[in-house]
């Protein structure tokens, strides 16, 4: 075990300030944290990256057990650390911080707080009672759950320039052990966590960071060279990029997002991957869209969701989300499925995607969407709800439908 240094925890207690206290999100913060002290090396890194992301998914848990509440007084924090130390078995430094911590009671603490699950896994009460209402208590129980898991590293190869196995030997090399992951073609999963960022490998754009429930949105899709793809919330493109790689580069990819910026992203990502047949394109008006009316033989609508099924990688939303937001996110996305299906040339394919695990963001709203005028032209062909205890990877859904004209 670690020996824990002053800078280390007190960077620790500083994102855990912002991230609680300011409203900040937890990737940036943690982002900026590592950049601090040139002089960390991997396991400093790892130590502080693992501890905020572990304190802001039991945020809940460890506040109630220190008895104390938001917002967080630096005290406050070191108590919440001093929980989080005991739990995972740390022997706290002696520190006039730590004097007096009261082992046993947080220990007896946790056993008695096990009995409610909204405190043992740390979410607010109206999001337990959502999750439990919509997919059942056992479902949630196990889901929330595995949700609160740290995610593993997955890799997608982007064979517009390399093969799994070139990847696999590239990173080999540099001291990096991946595996391919069954059922997932293009999928490499990090033997053990690392930041392969600065790899050879990853600067000439071998592969990207994609999670493998996400790997499987564009294969759905079944987009061929020569055909011509709306990607209609395109964001920073890890969709489009995977799409480019199934059309070897050939036909095209309209990538189409309303934030400008996010598609600025996109465009190195592609440049990076040497994908050349994607064009971006910012929502500005209706125009922009009434000009694309009729015109692709397949569209993608990823659509901006809760993002309750990557709480793993982003556990920080648990305490952002609000009811009304989920709701007004359930009034976009059929907002979305009702202008963007337009964009299908007859006889095309159009694959909405979240990564939520929400029937209302899901099963539900394609339901809706099916019995709508906009809907009569469409039919549902597969629907595949993924829960994080299942497949071991991120929470989503993906429904293929098909235009029938
Ligand atoms: C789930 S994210 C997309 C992730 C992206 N497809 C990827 O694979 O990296 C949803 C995206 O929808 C965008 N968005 C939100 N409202 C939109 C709208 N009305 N039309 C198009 N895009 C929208 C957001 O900016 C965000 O980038």
């Amino acid at each position: 075990m670690m020996r824990m240094h002053r800078n280390l925890v007190f960077a620790v207690w500083d994102g855990l300030d912002q991230i609680f206290n300011e409203n900040a999100y937890a990737d940036k913060v943690v982002e900026k944290l590592l950049r601090r002290d040139k002089r960390w090396g991997s396991r400093d890194r790892g130590f502080i990256a693992e501890t905020v992301y572990d304190m802001v998914r039991y945020r809940r848990l460890y506040a109630e057990i220190a008895g104390v509440s938001a917002p967080y007084s630096r005290q406050d924090l070191g108590r919440m650390f001093a929980v989080w130390a005991i739990l995972r078995g740390h022997t706290l430094p002696d520190w006039k911080e730590f004097a007096g911590t009261p082992e046993r009671r947080i220990k007896g603490r946790f056993d008695a707080l096990q009995e409610s699950r909204a405190v043992r896994e740390s979410v607010p009460d109206w999001l337990d009672a959502l999750g439990a209402e919509s997919l059942g208590e056992a479902v949630w129980d196990r889901e929330l759950r595995a949700l609160n898991q740290q995610a593993e590293v997955v890799l997608r190869v982007n064979r517009l320039k390399a093969s799994p196995e070139q990847v696999r030997e590239s990173l080999s090399e540099a001291g990096f052990e991946t595996a391919p992951i069954s059922g997932y073609p293009d999928a490499l999963r990090l033997l053990e966590r690392a930041n392969v960022f600065g790899s050879e490998a990853f600067r000439s754009g071998w592969f990207e960071i994609q999670d493998a429930s996400s790997q499987r949105v564009a294969p759905l899709l079944a987009p061929e060279p020569g055909m011509r793809v709306i990607d209609t919330c395109a964001g920073a493109g890890g969709k489009s990029l995977h799409l480019a790689a199934l059309m070897e580069n050939k036909g095209q990819i309209l990538a189409l997002d309303i934030y400008a910026n996010k598609l600025r992203e996109l465009k190195k990502r592609a440049k990076r991957a040497g994908a050349f047949n994607i064009e971006t394109r910012p929502i500005e008006s209706s125009k922009t869209l009434k000009r694309l009316a009729g015109s692709a033989d397949r569209v993608l609508i990823d659509a901006p969701c809760s993002g309750l099924g990557v709480l793993r990688r982003n556990p920080d939303a648990k305490w952002k989300l609000r009811p009304e937001f989920v709701e007004e996110l359930t009034r976009t996305q059929a907002e979305l499925l009702n202008s963007y299906s337009q964009l299908l040339k007859p006889g095309g394919k159009l694959v909405y995607a979240t990564c939520s695990i929400l029937p209302g963001e899901n099963e539900q709203q394609v339901a809706r969407f099916l019995d709508s005028g906009a809907g009569q032209a469409f039919r549902l062909e597969e629907e595949h709800r993924i829960l994080a205890c299942e497949s071991g990877f991120d929470g989503f859904y993906l429904a293929l439908l098909n235009h029938t004209g």
